[in-house]
């Protein structure tokens, strides 16, 4: 149900959204539209973690399942006003409605035999720091679980139909030091997604549980899988772990990948502030990911702290005129003798010409906005008789083809293992995520309704302004 949907003057509409609510998160599960029956769960880590009760004995049972019926809150502020910053309210009261989501884990009661589980994983789309390990922590759990059968699918979904890329059997010996090498081991592709054909490779290969990791692209592919399961009335479980470094996707603190991304950022910006800052009216410009989100340059222009100029596609600029871009970097040589931009590679698109060309994906191919800026700075200082060495640093492919660092490894080890548990939990159709430090489980469609993107609202934004110190370009 829409906001716009609902009648603010009906004392029940709060009951009403929460209903719906409760309806669009609910997690849609096998026995669904199959009979399966529930069996005690083979998990346990009981031997290694015997618990002491209050008075000093031994518990019986082991304490560290998840109950169906446990939720998180998914939005934990309550706005005063539609005019606090990030407000995100649902009527002009922004009254306060509880919104729970599903908590991830291992449950009690699982619904396959896993001695006669057949699992597969898929990467699809970019690559991102972390894959490998979530690869790993997947094929760690189902062993845990006492699957034997686990198979990696190569090259995306292409690994289905395409006869040369056979499945690469994997297991605990297998993945063991992959999370030491940035990448993906099963190797990853874009485009080539036929929904039937995948679904026939699935039958043919028996497979009882697909993990498939990827971006909203992924997503969309995975949930249509799981429908077309749903209508072949299959006993699959399709269960997602949202890979996107561009940290894209809705509802989600953040995703795997993202801080080492934003991490390798840096050496980026630091060279391009050496450059500047050494050079007579040095310019620094340094182009980052994110096609239509400015996560990266956010964060990176945040972090550095040496940024004085951040360009997001969420906020458009102007670059010529008295409050455009031109003329806050001829103040800035002016006043410190030196500037740094950092730009997304979606920002201002509409200033380049649009080549309507798409990759095998369907994603819109970018003008490089980068090459545009240098131009543009160099021609403009030209132009007014100020010396200016403008250097560019467009270090996109060099963000993800790392490994990922501490905290990302840990945010891998937990979507990891609980997208496992998800999947023998008889869940199909979700992904697994952070919302708001737990660990959640949300229906697919909810995550990939639009892409996430930074609110210029947002206290974050702001920080990055007055971190910056830039005015409005406009
Ligand atoms: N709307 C969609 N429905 C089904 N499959 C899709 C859809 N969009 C993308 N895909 C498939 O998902 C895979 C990854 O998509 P892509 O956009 O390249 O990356 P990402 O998942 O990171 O967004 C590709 O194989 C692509 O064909
Ligand atoms: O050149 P490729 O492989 O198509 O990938 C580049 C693109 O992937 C992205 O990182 C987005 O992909 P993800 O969000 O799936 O990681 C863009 O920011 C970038 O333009
Ligand atoms: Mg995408």
């Amino acid at each position: 149900m829409d906001r716009s949907q609902l009648d603010f003057s009906n004392p029940n509409w709060k009951k009403q959204f929460q209903e719906d609510f409760d309806k669009r998160f609910s997690l849609p599960h096998l026995r669904d539209v199959i009979d399966v029956e529930p069996r005690p769960t083979t998990f346990s880590l009981k031997s290694r973690t015997p618990l002491e009760n209050v008075n000093g004995s031994m518990q019986e049972s082991w304490n560290g399942y998840v109950n169906d019926d446990d939720r998180a809150l998914l939005k934990v502020i309550k706005f005063a006003s539609p005019t606090s910053a990030g407000a995100d309210c649902i009527d002009p009261d922004c009254s306060w409605v509880e919104q729970w989501v599903h908590r991830a884990g291992p449950r009690k009661q699982i619904y396959f035999e896993p001695q006669y589980v057949k699992a597969g994983i898929v990467t699809c789309g970019g690559l991102c720091p972390g894959l490998n390990d979530v690869i790993r922590q997947i094929v760690l759990t189902l062993e845990k679980y006492g699957v034997k059968n686990i198979v990696g699918i190569q090259h995306g979904f292409r690994g289905f139909f395409e006869d040369h890329l056979s499945e690469v059997p994997l297991s605990r010996h297998v993945v063991q030091n992959i999370n030491l090498a940035g990448g993906s081991f099963l190797g990853v592709s874009r485009g080539g997604a036929s929904i039937s054909d995948i679904v026939d490779s699935i039958q043919a290969r028996r497979l009882d549980m697909l993990f498939v990791l990827g971006g909203n692209g992924t997503h969309a592919g995975a949930n249509a899988i799981h429908e077309e399961c749903r209508k072949r009335k299959l006993q699959v479980s399709i269960v997602c772990v949202p890979k996107t470094i561009d940290n894209d996707i809705l509802l989600m603190d953040k995703t795997f990948g993202f801080d080492t991304a934003v991490e390798a950022a840096q050496r980026a910006i630091n060279s391009a502030y050496i450059e500047a800052h050494s050079a007579f009216h040095g310019i620094g410009l340094v182009k980052l990911m994110g096609r239509s989100s400015g996560f990266i340059t956010m964060h990176a222009s945040l972090s550095s702290g040496q940024v004085d100029i951040c360009l997001i596609p969420e906020v458009p600029f102007t670059l010529d005129g008295p409050n455009g871009v031109l003329r806050h970097l001829e103040h800035l040589i002016e006043t410190k003798g030196f500037a740094l931009v950092c730009v997304a590679e979606g920002a201002g698109q509409e200033y380049l010409q649009k080549s309507n060309a798409t990759d095998a994906s369907g994603n819109m191919v970018l003008s490089d906005i980068g090459v545009h800026l240098q131009q543009k700075i160099k021609f403009h200082f030209k132009d007014i008789g100020v010396h200016s060495d403008v250097k560019y640093i467009d270090p996109t492919y060099m963000l993800r083809a790392v490994r990922a660092n501490a905290s990302d490894a840990i945010l891998c080890t937990v979507l990891g293992q609980n997208a496992v548990h998800g999947a023998f939990a008889g869940f199909s159709g979700i992904t697994t995520g952070v919302c708001n430090t737990h660990n959640v489980y949300l229906p697919i469609p909810e995550v990939i309704k639009t892409t996430r993107f930074v609110d210029p609202n947002s206290r974050m934004w702001h920080r990055c302004l007055t971190s910056t110190g830039q005015p409005d370009f406009h």
